[in-house]
């Protein structure tokens, strides 16, 4: 007799999951995938934090030959971000070591075995100033292997997550520019994503922003800001860099972050600076030149909403036609 209402419950249960199943097929298709990563292990992101406003300091370093002062450097632009208001401070690509791959093995800390002179600054200004710290990147010693590595911490010290550039930069543009950063350098394992007090953040480095998948990957995860420390140079910088942060702002509605060290005629690579902080509408929230300087912007994540119920892209593409595949998630 108890079976009956059971069993019919049962059928009822089964026919309205049918009922939504027929109805929004890629709300289904969403839970499968997140039930599949589930089981397999993978990140299962938290839905998106509620709106909030955050205040960026992007710090454009003088970078030079002595680590220890770099070291410094990097230590008093993090905390005259904070005494700016920031909650949340990007540092650029390789600040504590000039851009060669004869310096990279020189300059590489051992990050996991926190013997880190970088690291262990890092983690302490970022506790002292009370800032979730991007903290550009270092050349990492892991093993046999250094990676360009971003390293993220929360406004404790604590280290929360570590992005290796997953895009080498390896090009030649003959009496232009020429580098390999393979010839030193290993790929990271792939994308990272930090849930931090300053919002969810997709982390990429320098030529990482090139690839518009990658970007594409974070927003579909809820990254409501791109970050990437970088190093364009003389030839690149002046067409692509600026360019490359707003197309990335606005194909996929999202802030976008750029920081790179500040021009230092006495290296032997030339930065070209520029760091600079664009909104969801590829508008520019904050730029500078080539000298060190420390940029503030104010990010509304409301305007993500905004912006995407403006101009519903995402509801508009044709998932028939095409589909971004994220071998990761
Ligand atoms: N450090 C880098 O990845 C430089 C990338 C760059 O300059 C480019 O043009 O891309």
């Amino acid at each position: 007799m108890a079976a009956t209402p059971i069993k019919l419950a049962g059928a009822g249960a089964f026919a309205a999951a049918l009922a939504v199943a027929v109805s929004r097929p890629r709300a289904v298709g969403r839970l499968v995938r997140t039930l599949v990563a589930r089981a397999a292990g993978a990140p299962v992101y938290a839905p998106l934090p509620p709106p909030q406003k955050v205040k960026v300091a992007v710090c454009q370093l003088h970078v030079t030959a002595d680590k220890e002062e770099n070291l410094q450097t990097a230590r008093r632009a993090i905390e005259n971000a904070a005494a700016q208001g920031a909650k949340l401070v990007v540092l650029p690509e390789m600040w504590n070591c000039p851009y060669s791959n004869d310096s990279f093995p020189t300059y590489a800390e051992d990050i996991e075995g926190g013997a880190s002179g970088s690291v262990a600054m890092l983690s302490a200004a970022a506790a002292a100033a009370g800032v979730t710290l991007v903290a550009g990147s270092i050349p990492e010693r892991c093993g046999e292997r250094l990676y360009n590595t971003c390293c993220v911490f929360n406004s404790r010290g604590e280290l929360l997550a570590k992005h290796r550039k997953v895009h080498l930069f390896d090009i030649d543009i003959p009496g232009k520019i020429t580098f390999k950063e393979s010839l030193t350098l290993s790929p990271g394992p792939g994308p990272t994503v930090v849930d931090t007090e300053a919002g969810r953040l997709g982390i990429g480095i320098c030529y990482d922003i090139r690839f518009p998948e990658l970007a594409q990957l974070y927003a579909a995860r809820g990254c409501q800001v791109l970050i990437y420390p970088g190093a364009f140079n003389m030839t690149t910088g002046p067409v692509h860099w600026e360019l490359l942060a707003k197309a990335r702002a606005v194909d996929n509605q999202i802030f976008v972050i750029t920081c790179s060290p500040a021009r230092n005629p006495a290296s032997s690579y030339q930065a070209w600076g520029h760091s600079t902080v664009v909104g969801p509408f590829a508008e520019i929230l904050a730029t500078t030149g080539h000298e060190p300087d420390t940029i503030v912007a104010d990010m509304d994540y409301a305007q993500l909403a905004e912006r995407r119920a403006n101009m519903p892209l995402r509801q508009q593409k044709r998932h028939d036609l095409y589909e971004l595949l994220d071998k990761t998630a």
